[in-house]
């Protein structure tokens, strides 16, 4: 049973265990919720500025067009004039090369596509006529232009940015323009570079046919980007925001926003993995900031569970060590602070009182003769020796019944009975409280007089003989007893020897014909 209670889990460890678990389980769930809600706030935040940046540079960009259609306008107004002065052209185009660099290069193309200026010189197409593109559209829509991206006549891929001359007249003279080389240093390339993160975001445009006309990687312009969602909605005119996979396998968070006036699109964009490395130094932080609390807590689970389960333990212990040490005295001190505990403890109380005064009734009656109420041999043997360990002095009186068998045979069982009750009862009589009154055998009784003398214990014999002498009832009056007196020390070492001496003195009554008191 003991074995058992010893390797089983015990209340308190049960307890630690489940709080242990809950608080861990707490702790771990809301450190990931927290790191849950944190990415997607950072997500979140991602996106919604790479559109706001998108969507700035959008503005920026259709400034940068208005501007250079306005400068173009000037060129154009000022030229409508001077198409027949070659000096005044060649100045012009390039002013506009120089002074503002918004163009790679810049021309002046007569209505019948002459080039009539062209600045850089080094290009060569003075007196040439342009067949590109851009060149053909210009001289066709007689308006203000930007083409969409095409090979131009010096084999570069170039956005050609356009305004018609016209006289005063009304009549078409040409076109004054501006060519943007895409995979050279150019204007868009001052634009959007400068404003290029240094935190892994980067920038990329595409005109209305998917092709790409601004990228970091100078190498991808002029690719068309095909299967990526961001495109398709720009194409669609649509402002917003993507996480997507790129077309390299790489998680991105895409802002994007459309330039209306041209068909281009802005995509401003950071990799997923990037974005969320601060992430990893917020979640630690959250984790040092709340470590100390989880080990409180944990400390105080401890304490608590200390507390819980240290009177259940206690009760438990006292209930295992019933038959042994366990005392009512041990229990009551049991500290049960609440109702369970409380219980318990009133009910082993309570069981205790209960074995223990069954216990006494049973001791007791162990040592009781039942048909005189005297003690029995057992009690007899229990005093002897407790008082040869205190070395009590006494004196011991052996009686006997004379003729007993007679009575018995006479009278019947049930009246011999009543004569022992009746000398256990003179017995009584004649005795003090500390003295032990005892029957031996069957009709044989001792008496133990602590403290008394042969001859005072000779009294008290001669005393209970003198009662019983006719005494004893109508029936049967003349029933006798025989006594035999020793003393321990006197009349022997031992309190064995002196009990047979006791007897061998009442031997000694009975062969001087009884009813009579002999000394040791
Ligand atoms: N009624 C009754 N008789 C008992 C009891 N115990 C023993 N006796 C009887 O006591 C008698 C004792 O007889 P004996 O030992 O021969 O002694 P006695 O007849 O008293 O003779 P002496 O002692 O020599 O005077 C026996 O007949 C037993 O049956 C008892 O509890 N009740």
């Amino acid at each position: 049973m003991s074995m058992r209670i010893h390797t089983r889990l015990d209340l308190r460890r049960l307890i630690l265990l489940l709080s242990l678990a809950v608080a861990l389980f707490s702790f771990f769930n809301s450190f990931h919720a927290s790191y849950r809600t944190q990415r997607d706030l950072l997500i979140d935040h991602t996106l919604e500025s790479n559109r706001v940046y998108a969507a700035k540079l959008r503005q920026s960009a259709e400034q940068l067009l208005s501007s250079m259609h306005q400068q173009l306008a000037y060129s154009a107004g000022l030229l409508a004039e001077r198409m027949s002065q070659p000096e005044r052209l060649a100045g012009e185009t390039e002013r506009l090369t120089r002074q503002s660099r918004h163009f790679n290069s810049a021309f002046v193309v007569r209505h019948d596509g002459k080039v009539l200026a062209a600045s850089p010189e080094s290009l060569g197409l003075l007196g040439q006529t342009l067949d590109s593109a851009g060149a053909r559209e210009a001289l066709d829509k007689r308006r203000p232009l930007i083409s969409d991206p095409y090979v131009s006549a010096t084999n570069r891929l170039v956005v050609f940015v356009s305004q018609p001359i016209f006289a005063s007249d009304g009549s078409y003279l040409g076109y004054v323009g501006g060519s943007i080389y895409l995979q050279h240093e150019n204007i868009l390339h001052s634009l959007l570079g400068e404003h290029f993160y240094q935190d892994g975001s980067y920038l990329y445009v595409i005109d209305r046919n998917r092709r790409l006309i601004y990228h970091q990687d100078q190498e991808r312009v002029g690719e068309i980007a095909t299967g990526n969602p961001v495109v398709e909605r720009l194409i669609r005119g649509e402002e917003g925001t993507l996480a997507l996979t790129n077309s390299r396998g790489v998680e991105m968070l895409a802002g994007f926003a459309p330039v209306a006036a041209t068909g281009w699109g802005i995509v401003a964009q950071r990799p997923l993995d990037l974005a969320l490395q601060e992430l990893d130094g917020l979640m630690l932080n959250i984790l040092r900031l709340s470590l100390p609390l989880l080990l409180l807590s944990l400390a105080g689970i401890w304490w608590l569970s200390q507390l819980i389960s240290r009177p259940l333990w206690q009760l438990a212990k006292s209930a295992q060590q019933w038959e042994t040490e366990a005392s009512p005295e041990q229990v009551r001190r049991i500290r049960a602070w609440y109702f369970e505990a409380d219980q318990l403890k009133r009910a082993i109380l309570a069981s205790l009182a209960l074995i223990h005064q069954r216990l006494g009734r049973l001791s007791q009656e162990s040592l009781t003769d039942p048909l005189t109420g005297l003690g029995n041999r057992r009690c007899l043997q229990a005093q002897l020796e407790r008082w040869q360990e205190q070395q009590q002095p006494f004196a011991a009186i052996a009686l006997d019944i004379d003729h007993f068998k007679q009575v018995n045979d006479n009278h019947g069982h049930e009246f011999g009975d009543r004569v022992l009750q009746h000398l256990a009862q003179q017995m009584s009589d004649c005795s003090r409280a500390s003295d032990l009154l005892c029957r031996s055998g069957g009709e044989e009784f001792v008496m133990l007089l602590p403290g008394a003398s042969l001859e005072a214990a000779r009294q008290v014999a001669e005393r209970v003989r003198a009662r019983m002498g006719g005494t004893c009832c109508e029936e049967c009056p003349s029933v006798t007893v025989s006594a035999g007196v020793a003393h321990w020390p006197d009349s022997a070492a031992s309190v064995e020897e002196v009990l047979k001496r006791a007897d061998a003195a009442l031997y000694q009554a009975k062969h001087a014909g009884r009813n009579r008191v002999e000394m040791a």
